[in-house]
């Protein structure tokens, strides 16, 4: 009996030794063998980059330093008189790019990223429709974004695109703008009695208004009249957000989102109760026959693709998941960006000012047809948008071999168009392609660079941002309710520091001196 137990043992011990070979044998083929083998492939095309220095590295244990230079712009205390971008010059990305050429390689963590810069490729692959071309796997952000429209690929991407984009066509965000100018007024509401409790004039940090902003016009777009218990939702998806980028992406370290660490537990917990709270809202609203809103859609769809109810919850729960990280952040960050450049330039603030009057006509609030008449205001914001576009790259993964110019990409290399090197590049916009001069798109995004597909805010070709037509309407709106309802120059408290974290921040938000007209 005794030698019995001890053959058990000893099986036990070998079987779990063999499968700890297993894993580290795994773990060194995907940390070690994988990006060596993929980073000579594209070595002998002649393409060069960095050494491996950031390899097994964390994107959000870049430090603070590190992200403002990649970031390339000014850093902290050491704004450019007209609060430009005129430091990028000396980003790591503009650095690697004189030192290796326009496409060179580095490693994230155990990624290959091949950086793109030549106009021609950058098409190539901007607007390749096959699925072989996705959007990069990372498993990490699994709580959070699941398998919704951002990160999945091929044809079950398609069928996503295909139930969500007819949503947010303009005839739609037509519908939603009775929605979007009440958000609009609660946020000035809240800035005026701001400015009347501080008696005049307010010092006001204004991110997080932007952002209860952003966040209003989402939950009541996909929620309708559930949109109280939608901010409850989005409330919850924050907090998993804020948790997921405390944890950080563990590149290089297969599996590690499957560990049950405290924060991936916690993480499981909130998307859980996410998915019921969503779920619930779901059922409700079947049972409540609501005027239709974009969740609604969004499921109908998703039943007449599918008949199994699991499947269809995924597709709910996740596009819902995605829908709001999305389009929530994205646009906040940007008028965060508009209001300081505003700010910073008050020839200009005074310029839309005084166009949103003139067309507006003693109306308190613009409808749409007034809104395509503000053209020095989309100037502004398109000018905003290409000196500080939240999304710093356009990223995509090649799932086979294939051939983008005379470059064959490996499978399992990721490919960056860097926005923000291409939106500042001299040689496409001109001299002055660091200075903020609204005035440059003045006949347009084809008038004002060239070619215009190398502006690219919101990505271009098959994938570009659904959610486009919202974003300007939601901007133009509120800006031309700032503009008309108050005066605003730069805090002594400002601090000029782009960041990049999932998107292109001020690290230390945008305060403004804020006075009623
Ligand atoms: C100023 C605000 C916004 C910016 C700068 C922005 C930017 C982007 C970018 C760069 C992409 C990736 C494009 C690519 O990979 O080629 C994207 C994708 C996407 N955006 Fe936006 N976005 C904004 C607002 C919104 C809003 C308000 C929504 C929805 C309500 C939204 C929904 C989406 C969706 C669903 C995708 C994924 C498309 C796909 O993969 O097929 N976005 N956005």
């Amino acid at each position: 009996m005794v030698a019995e137990l001890e053959l058990i043992k000893m099986l036990a011990s070998s079987i779990a030794a063999v499968g700890l070979i297993g894993v580290v044998v795994s773990l060194y083929n995907a940390l070690v063998v994988k990006p060596r083998r993929l980073r000579s492939l594209l070595t002998k095309q002649g393409i060069r980059g960095p050494p491996s220095t950031l390899l097994l590295g964390n994107i959000m244990e870049i430090n603070k330093s590190q992200a403002r230079t990649i970031t390339g712009l000014a850093p902290a205390g050491e704004a450019p008189a007209n609060h430009n971008c005129s430091g990028v010059l000396n980003s790591l990305f503009e650095q690697w790019r004189r030192q290796y050429g326009d496409v060179y390689v580095f490693a994230l963590g155990n990624t290959q990223v091949l950086c793109v810069n030549q106009p021609e490729i950058v098409r190539e692959i901007t607007t390749c429709t096959s699925l072989d071309l996705g959007k990069p796997l990372f498993q990490d952000l699994d709580p959070l974004l699941g398998q919704g429209i951002l990160t999945s690929n091929g044809t079950f991407w398609a069928q996503q695109r295909k139930i969500l984009a007819p949503e947010l066509y303009m005839d739609k965000v037509k519908g939603m703008m009775n929605l979007i100018t009440e958000c609009a007024i609660i946020m000035v509401n809240s800035w005026n009695s701001i400015i009347e409790t501080e008696g005049g004039t307010a010092d006001i940090k204004i991110d997080n208004h932007m952002r209860s902003f952003s966040g209003d016009v989402i939950s009541r777009a996909c929620f309708g009249s559930n949109f109280s218990k939608g901010e409850e939702i989005f409330h919850k998806i924050r907090s998993l957000q804020k948790l997921m980028s405390k944890k950080g992406f563990s590149f290089g370290i297969p599996g590690s989102s499957y560990l049950p660490t405290k924060i991936n537990r916690e993480a499981w917990a909130l998307e859980k109760e996410v998915a019921y709270l969503i779920l619930k809202v779901v059922k409700e609203k079947q049972e409540a026959r609501y005027k239709k809103d974009l969740l609604q859609m969004v499921l109908e769809r998703a039943k007449n693709g599918d008949p199994h109810q699991e499947a269809t919850d995924r597709i709910v729960v996740d596009n819902c998941k995605n829908v709001y990280l999305a389009g929530y952040e994205t646009t906040a960050v940007t008028a965060t960006w508009c209001l300081m450049l505003l700010a910073a330039n008050q020839n200009w603030q005074d310029r839309v000012r005084a166009e949103v009057l003139q067309v507006c006509k003693g109306r308190s609030t613009p409808d749409y047809d007034m809104l395509n008449k503000m053209k020095q205001l989309t100037m502004v914001i398109h000018e905003s948008l290409r000196l500080y576009p939240p999304a710093t790259t356009i990223s995509r993964e090649v799932f086979k071999d294939m051939k983008f110019g005379d470059i064959t990409v490996p499978k399992g290399v990721t490919i960056w168009a860097t926005v923000m090197a291409l939106h500042t590049d001299p040689k496409i916009w001109g001299p002055d392609s660091y200075k903020f001069n609204p005035d440059r798109f003045a006949n347009g995004i084809a008038g004002a660079c060239k070619p215009p597909y190398l502006y690219m805010p919101f990505g271009v070709g098959p994938r570009v941002c659904l959610g486009q037509n919202l974003a300007m309407i939601e901007l133009k709106l509120l800006l031309a309710l700032i503009v008309s309802n108050f005066s605003f120059s730069l805090s002594p408290k400002y601090i000029h520091a782009p960041a990049i974290r999932l998107l292109l921040e001020p690290e230390h938000g945008v305060d403004l001196l804020v006075r009623k007209l």
